[in-house]
């Protein structure tokens, strides 16, 4: 704050968070994109920015994804592994990107949200047996943390999440949104859509979520995360 004697007092915007900018930006344009698509249905929160859309894949290519995720998956990571023991217990694998379904899909997310295909990650494929999970988290980079010089310069701040869960689960494996009170069970080829960021373009603290259990039965899903600048 600048006092200048006898004038004004000068307010001085605290540091804007990393990719602030770029991520409201993003935020309008898919905001804007999704609200013309007749399939699409925001959750009504008016905290997190959440879309479902209904039959986003048909079986086949969730069977075919299934497949995949079968040849590739190998205990999920985390970003920050020291003192997580147990934080997750779920499987993962980045799956083939030269499949042909996996094309399509990379594809038709791209089109759907009308982010550049070049600001995905690759395709990722999670699987939990019964009584697997993976805790409370947020999708977006903790920017204090020692990865972020690492992941600000391949394609930084994660803007939005996709994951299309791939089947039905007998029971359990819900996705929950903890501070918002919102819990998705999971339902084959419907696609789960959010803003990790706030419309000004701060991470959003609320979107907080956890894959619960399985309690019985297995659960896939295929996720996506987009990233502010091309993802390398
Ligand atoms: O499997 C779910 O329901 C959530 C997965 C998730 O949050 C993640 O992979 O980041
Ligand atoms: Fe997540």
């Amino acid at each position: 704050m600048w006092n200048i004697p006898g004038s004004l007092t000068i307010e001085m915007p605290a540091t804007p968070h990393p990719d602030c900018r770029a991520l409201a930006r993003i935020g309008a344009s898919v905001r804007e994109r999704l609200s013309g698509q007749p399939t699409v249905r925001r959750l009504p929160v008016e905290a997190v920015e959440i879309y479902t859309s209904n039959s986003f894949l048909n079986e086949a290519d969730c069977a075919h994804l299934i497949a995949l995720i079968d040849t590739c998956a190998c205990p999920s990571r985390l970003l920050e592994e020291e003192g997580w023991d147990g934080y997750r217990t779920s499987y993962s694998g980045d799956i083939d990107t030269h499949d042909r379904i996996v094309r399509d899909l990379e594809l038709r997310l791209s089109d759907f949200t009308g982010i550049a295909p070049s600001c995905g990650e690759s395709a990722q494929g999670q699987r939990y047996e019964c009584g697997q999970y993976f805790n409370e988290h947020c999708d977006w980079f903790d920017t204090e943390a020692g990865y972020w010089r690492q992941e600000r310069r391949c394609g930084g701040q994660r803007s939005w999440t996709a994951m299309i869960y791939l089947n039905a689960v007998e029971e359990g494996g819900r996705t929950d949104f903890t501070h918002i009170g919102l819990s998705i069970p999971p339902e084959p080829g419907c696609l789960l859509l959010w803003n990790n960021a706030l419309p000004d373009g701060t991470p959003n603290p609320l979107t907080m979520h956890a894959a619960r259990p399985v309690v019985r039965g297995v659960k896939y899903v295929v996720t996506k995360w987009f990233r502010v600048r091309n993802w390398q």
